[in-house]
């Protein structure tokens, strides 16, 4: 379990990360989302002892990282900067890191295996695309079983198929037990992959939830009803939310598809179609960290 308590990171003048505080719970994947520059980076190294907070802590099960007697076991952590040398293999990397940190030789062809690096586990460092080395990466972090998993943009500069398999890993390592926080600006990401969302912008809590209540919390889902009588459907539902798409097309806020369905049916007006449209998760991200974006484009 992580825990940040009133965590606060002050670079001169300027607060990058404003008192916060969040649990990680074991067993689930916990995604650490915000836009560009919100302090997700500052606040995991401030986890991970890299960094020293100006104010506040935070522990991994209950203790701060540095105070464990073998770190690697415990907390398992992928960060942006690459940290192998060239010139080693992958096997000569990862066998280093477990003679120094007390971890098992056995661990290594495991971690390999674990990463699908195993075909080219004894080739250069130096020639690795950035997807293999993301995935060195992750072998490392997962060298020492640790029972805690921190990943700073794992899917950065990974293909599809990486993409896909760091989703399928990090719900397994949850499933396992684990307590697993993933960092990404990426919602769309974050819906396919985690469980639970903290969600920061400009250093500060912005949500500790979970997708679908974000979902809710944003407005919810509209409905789209297509009809040859809008207007008609327009004066049946006089508290709903009602957008015109085309002139035969409403998308309504408020009543759900049940209840558009059941008014339509007592007063006997056609509908050609009623379908719930799931808001997009893009769009409640962009709600929510809105007034957190620094560099916002106008609108054309
Ligand atoms: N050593 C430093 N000195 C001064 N400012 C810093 C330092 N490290 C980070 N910052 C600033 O702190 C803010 C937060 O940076 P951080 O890397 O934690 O954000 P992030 O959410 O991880 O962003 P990204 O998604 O772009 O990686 C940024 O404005 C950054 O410029």
């Amino acid at each position: 379990m992580i825990r940040a308590e009133n965590l606060t990171k002050r670079y001169g003048d300027t607060t990058v990360v404003q008192d916060l505080s969040f649990t990680v719970h074991p067993g689930a994947v916990t995604g650490f989302l915000g836009p560009n520059g919100a302090g997700k980076s500052t606040t995991l190294r401030m986890i991970l002892g890299l960094d020293a907070p100006t104010r506040g802590h935070a522990t991994v099960d209950g203790r701060p990282y540095a105070r464990h007697t073998a770190p690697l076991t415990r907390v398992g952590a992928l960060l942006e900067a690459r940290s192998t040398h060239p010139g080693r293999s992958a096997r000569h990397h990862l066998t280093a890191l477990a003679l120094t940190h007390g971890i098992p030789r056995s661990r290594v062809d495991r971690v390999l295996a674990l990463a699908g690096l195993t075909q080219v586990a004894d080739k250069r460092v130096k020639g690795f695309s950035l997807g293999m080395g993301q995935r060195l990466g992750i072998a490392a972090a997962l060298l020492g079983d640790p029972a805690t998993v921190v990943l700073d943009e794992p899917v950065n500069g990974l293909d599809p198929e990486g993409v896909l398999w760091i989703r399928t890993l990090l719900k397994s390592l949850a499933a396992e037990g684990r307590t697993v926080l993933v960092s990404s600006h990426l919602m769309s990401e974050m819906a396919l992959t985690a469980d639970h969302l903290i969600v920061i912008g400009k250093g500060r809590l912005l949500a500790d939830t979970t997708v679908d209540a974000l979902v809710r919390a944003s407005g919810g889902a509209a409905v789209k009803v297509v009809t040859p009588e809008p207007d008609r459907l327009r004066d049946l539902l006089p508290g709903a939310g009602i957008t015109v798409e085309a002139p035969d097309t409403l998308l309504v806020t408020g009543p759900d598809a049940p209840e558009i369905g059941r008014t339509a049916a007592a007063h006997g007006l056609p509908l050609h179609e009623l379908t719930p449209q799931a808001a997009s998760l893009e769009q409640a991200f962009m709600a929510l960290t809105h007034d957190s974006v620094e560099y916002q484009g106008a609108p054309a």
